[in-house]
């Protein structure tokens, strides 16, 4: 059986008890001295250039939109834990130890602290007639805390997860009946971009209830709403990493990077206004049904209109780039693996004997394989180097003591890739997250965390897979894929997307 469907990282009361998830080498670290922060290995830095000097294009030996290929050179070069201090005075600490990972997790404390999206809160606390906050993206502390725990209702539990599948089957099949069937002749055609449709209609349902229709002609074009949402979720995303790394001169005047992201936020504001205003003037509390997700918001008298466009917009902002890259990249790794992609049909051609049969919840619990196959493809292709916290006390990582205050960011995205940990790292193979396959090894439960972990590990994580997985089933029933582009890899803006175009060929079963 698949690991996917199953809690497969101990629960903090676990890690707490055992302390460390290898006890015997915790207590041999535990009885060396600990070593100064200054002493942990790393790039040096230079008196006010900190590392930026080796991210200088052509002739540095890092590159910023390379996170994963920086990293494994660090870890090759200085090992398990980095220093690095990009901008001096800031420091960050890589992890690349599954130990350490863990005991990142365990001590973060019940407001676990993030440091991200910098320039979103700055955004929105400059608009207090538009938003509370800064959202649950970059807010931190009891605030944060108390949107999570309103929000997370409805939405992050397997069985609220289930609740969506009803609307993401006929998304699916109504963007297979349309975009698809107009362009899986063509294996010039760049995925992606169908992608971005396909998510931004998912996501859309679950956040306004509404339809933006993305598929139609009229949204197909460049100026539409449809078009110029997805185009929105894209600078803001590839803007944050550069705004949140650096010197941070946006603080002090709109950069021209700030001015387009403020462009962006400020469209996809206004859509959500809009969306979230209509709702709100025809939303009656008592009807029959059970109520949406916005419904259910909206309801809430300890939420105003402010805290709802806040959600919304960060659902719109974290969750059509992510499941669209994501999913280009299943897709890469299906039409690159043929006999996976065999597998799965027979998986596929079992649960729905006709292709156009719908994914029903029992059908969804029983796609063994399918989960499999998302786990496998989000092993090697995650969506970001790591998770980042904010450290709220002193904690020793790998006999170094990394004082309270200090970013650290854990190195996933390598040693998910390393051979000590995964035979034959670079290849896709699903077999080895099933129990009782010869291809199966038990695993450091901290290796792989795509959607983070704790309580501030992805809200919407469930919805998510849920959405991949049936597209694959739905996909694999009724296609044959192959590759027709060059090989991918991936490139970090603020989270990982495919460095080339998806181009696939579809050949109908
Ligand atoms: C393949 C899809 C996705 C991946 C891999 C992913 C991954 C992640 C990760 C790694 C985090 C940070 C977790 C941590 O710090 O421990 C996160 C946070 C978050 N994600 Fe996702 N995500 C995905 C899809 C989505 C979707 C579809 C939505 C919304 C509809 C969403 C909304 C959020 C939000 C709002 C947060 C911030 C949670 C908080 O700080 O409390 N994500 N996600």
């Amino acid at each position: 059986m698949c690991l996917f469907s199953k809690r497969s990282v101990p629960t903090l009361l676990q890690i707490g008890r055992k302390k460390c998830y290898y006890p015997r080498k915790c207590l041999s670290s535990n009885q060396q001295k600990v070593r100064a922060f200054e002493e942990i290995p790393g790039p040096t830095s230079l008196p006010l250039i900190g590392t930026l000097h080796l991210y200088a294009p052509f002739v540095g030996r890092y590159h910023f939109d390379r996170l994963h290929q920086n990293a494994l050179k660090n870890y090759n070069l200085y090992g398990p834990i980095i220093r690095e201090e990009i901008v001096p005075g800031e420091h960050i600490v890589w992890l690349g130890d599954p130990d350490d990972i863990a005991k990142m997790f365990h001590t973060e404390g019940v407001y676990p602290h993030r440091r991200s999206h910098l320039t979103l809160e700055k955004y929105r606390l400059d608009r207090p007639h538009i938003y509370n906050s800064g959202g649950l993206l970059p807010t931190n502390g009891p605030e944060w805390a108390r949107m999570r725990k309103t929000f997370q209702k409805g939405l992050s539990s397997p069985s609220e997860a289930i609740s969506f599948i009803g609307d993401s089957n006929d998304i699916i099949t109504e963007w297979m009946d349309t975009r698809l069937a107009q362009i899986y002749k063509d294996d010039c055609v760049d995925f992606l971009p169908e992608l971005s449709r396909l998510f931004l209609e998912l996501v859309g349902v679950a956040a306004f209830d509404i339809r933006f229709n993305s598929f139609t002609d009229e949204e197909i074009q460049p100026d539409s709403k449809s078009a110029k949402l997805i185009d929105s979720a894209f600078v803001s995303n590839s803007t944050i990493l550069k705004t949140d790394n650096g010197p941070q001169l946006w603080r002090k005047f709109e950069t021209p990077a700030y001015r387009r992201f403020k462009k962006a936020q400020e469209f996809m504001e206004s859509v959500a206004i809009d969306l979230v205003a209509l709702k709100m003037s025809t939303f009656r509390e008592k009807t029959q049904n059970s109520p949406t997700l916005l419904e259910s918001y909206i309801a809430n008298e300890s939420l105003d209109f402010k805290d709802i466009i806040g959600i919304v917009c960060d659902f719109l902002l974290a969750g059509m780039d992510t499941t669209t890259y994501t999913s280009g990249f299943l897709l890469y790794h299906l039409a690159t693996n043929p006999s996976v992609q065999e597998k799965l049909f027979e998986e596929a051609s079992r649960l729905l004997p006709n292709p156009s049969n719908s994914v029903t919840p029992e059908i969804y619990n029983d796609a063994k394989y399918a989960k499999c196959v998302v786990k496998e493809s989000l092993r090697l292709r995650p969506i970001s180097i790591g998770v980042g916290r904010v450290l709220t006390s002193d904690v020793v990582f790998s006999g170094y003591n990394v004082p309270a205050g200090t970013v650290v960011v854990t190195l996933n995205q390598v040693l998910s890739r390393l051979e000590k940990y995964f035979p034959e790292p670079n290849a896709f193979k699903p077999e080895r997250w099933i129990k009782n396959d010869p291809l199966y090894k038990r695993t450091h439960p901290y290796l792989v965390i795509p959607f983070g972990h704790g309580q501030r590990t992805c809200i919407a994580r469930r919805f998510a897979e849920q959405n991949m997985i049936m597209l694959i089933l739905r996909l694999a029933r009724k296609y044959k894929l192959s590759w027709s582009g060059s090989e991918i890899d991936s490139k970090s803006l603020l989270i990982n997307k495919p460095d080339g175009p998806i181009l696939l060929k579809w050949e109908e079963r």
